[in-house]
């Protein structure tokens, strides 16, 4: 993986036309949509996956058949909402995901980047390849995501500027010294757990990673870049199950979750 301070490199055309583009074309044409908002999206998949400790990079480990990272993909190509998607991944694996992205016929993946060294450096690179009004961004291990929840987040998005998938916080939360004893009990009814996607004015998202860098900020999603400039985000109440595969017990219950789902259960 490259520094992300590094400009993106555009793939060399998945999808010729950019969403923004598209968007224009459907707007002169009149077509149906055109003035529906257009999203793009960019799914970020160039971590380590450290804490899930294997071989290969968690977002490439098989769940339901196939690769993790290809369960939201397909999700977001399913969404008339959203009019281009850009996979950022890490240098070794750029060339595997294009590969997916034909055989499993993702048609919106616009382009596969290279990511940073970090999360915000990822979605910074990846922000810069879209070219559509408003942008949202996915973990690629968020792969149980569903598409009334990505709805939400963007309705909500498209009325307050900026929202974020969440859900309350069902245990008691403590804060600990460094040896280990507590000193504090936040109140329980304002906590929230944050979850992707995250979606905003794509412009607005990218100068607050681009002044976050500048600042040397680094935080662990994308509503901290955007809230340090005083721009309100809003939380929108997704799923318990859109969990982050993170460490070898979550592979399991996300099979488990998934095969669920296929039977027709609950979500
Ligand atoms: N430099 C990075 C780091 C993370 N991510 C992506 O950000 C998402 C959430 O990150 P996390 O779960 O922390 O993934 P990893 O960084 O891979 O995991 P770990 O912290 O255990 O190494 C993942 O889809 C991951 O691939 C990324 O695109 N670029
Ligand atoms: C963005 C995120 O998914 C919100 O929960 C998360 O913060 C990213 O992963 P990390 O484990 O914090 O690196």
């Amino acid at each position: 993986m490259k520094d992300g301070k590094e400009p993106a490199k555009r793939a060399s055309g998945l999808r010729p036309q950019s969403g923004a583009a598209a968007g224009e074309a459907a707007a002169e044409a009149g077509a149906p949509g055109a003035s529906e908002p257009r999203w793009g999206a960019v799914v970020v998949a160039a971590g380590r996956g450290t804490r899930m400790g294997t071989a290969e990079s968690k977002q490439f480990l098989e769940l339901g058949g196939k690769p993790l990272l290809i369960h939201s993909l397909e999700l977001l190509q399913g969404m008339d909402e959203v009019a281009e998607i850009v996979l950022v991944t890490g240098a070794s694996d750029v060339e595997r995901c294009r590969d997916w992205c034909r055989s499993y016929r993702l048609s919106k993946v616009a382009a596969v980047l290279e990511g940073g060294s970090e999360r915000q450096h990822s979605v910074r690179l990846g922000l810069r390849g879209l070219g559509t009004e408003w942008a949202l961004v996915h973990d690629g291990v968020r792969p149980l995501v569903t598409a009334a929840a990505v709805r939400a987040c963007l309705r909500r998005a498209e009325q307050t500027g900026a929202a974020v998938l969440a859900v309350p916080v069902k245990d008691t939360i403590k804060q600990a010294d460094e040896h280990g004893v507590i000193v504090a009990t936040p109140d329980r009814s304002s906590l929230w757990a944050i979850q992707t996607p995250q979606a905003f004015r794509r412009v607005r998202l990218l100068e607050a990673h681009e002044q976050a860098l500048a600042s040397g900020f680094l935080g662990t999603d994308d509503a901290m870049a955007v809230e340090r400039l005083g721009d309100p985000v809003s939380v929108v109440e997704g799923e318990y199950t859109n969990i982050k595969i993170t460490t070898p017990e979550d592979l399991p219950y996300a099979e488990f979750l998934l095969a669920r789902r296929e039977r027709g259960a609950e979500s």
